[in-house]
């Protein structure tokens, strides 16, 4: 069985994945949360009045936090990424920016201006993180302010400085947030793995099945939670 290494030391574990089993170093490894929001999960935020099913959502969430606890466990950071912007949704763009004409939390308020300055703003429930997933001491919240979470964001520094080269992916959406970041991480030399069991799509149920495969295909490597608290913990700090 080819085992993919991607330089680890003495404390490093294999992890079965797809297309290869991977060794993870908890010294160089990352969780990274992508938008475990209210705006995300739960009911009566945005994704759930902008008309998606967000029922696969809450089974996500347990799945997340047992990682969550064997990558702490393990002393791996755990990065929390929110998705979202000011109140005033300066941060969001205008007419000029592509963001204005895709965002469907930006469209859903225009459609409906009883929710205007609701979604999605830093400060409101919609942008919080789910009350089940949040951040304990040691655990990084970074801000974000489009779908790819390296997009102007300080992540790749916060990664680089602590000898950061592989990220594990859970979080929402998998074909949006998600695959965005991976495919980003990529381009900047990190591995990428993503917990299939612990994300969940925006759309139709073959966007999960079309993510799973580019990750497994051409970015990254694809395992699941019970492999990863299997492997990762086995690893004392
Ligand atoms: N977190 C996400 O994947 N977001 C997807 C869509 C959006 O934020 O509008």
């Amino acid at each position: 069985m080819e085992v993919i290494d991607p330089g680890t030391g003495p404390r490093s574990v294999t992890l079965p994945a797809r297309p290869e089993a991977i060794r993870v170093d908890p010294a160089t490894t990352a969780v990274i949360v992508i938008d475990m929001q209210n705006a995300y999960a739960s009911e009566g935020g945005y994704v759930d009045l902008a008309g998606f099913d967000i029922s696969g959502a809450a089974s996500v969430i347990g799945r997340i936090s047992q990682v969550l606890d064997v990558a702490r466990g393990a002393g791996m950071p755990v990065v929390f990424l929110q998705n979202g912007w000011d109140a005033d949704y300066v941060e969001a763009g205008g007419p000029g920016s592509p963001n204005w004409h895709k965002s469907n939390a930006l469209k859903t308020m225009r459609a409906r201006p009883d929710l205007k300055g609701q979604l999605l703003a830093r400060g409101g429930w919609d942008y919080e993180l789910v009350d089940a997933l949040k951040p304990q001491p040691g655990d990084i919240r970074v801000h974000k302010t489009r779908y790819s979470a390296f997009f102007n964001s300080q992540l790749d520094s916060i990664l680089r400085s602590r000898g950061i080269r592989t990220i594990v992916f859970v979080g929402i959406a998998t074909n949006v947030c998600v695959e965005s970041t991976l495919r980003d991480g990529f381009h900047l030399e990190y591995f990428g793995v993503m917990l299939e069991d612990a994300t969940h799509h925006l759309g139709p149920g073959y966007l999960q099945q079309a993510s799973v495969y580019n990750v497994e295909k051409f970015f990254g490597w694809v395992s699941t939670v019970s492999d990863f608290c299997g492997a990762v913990g086995q690893v004392a700090e």
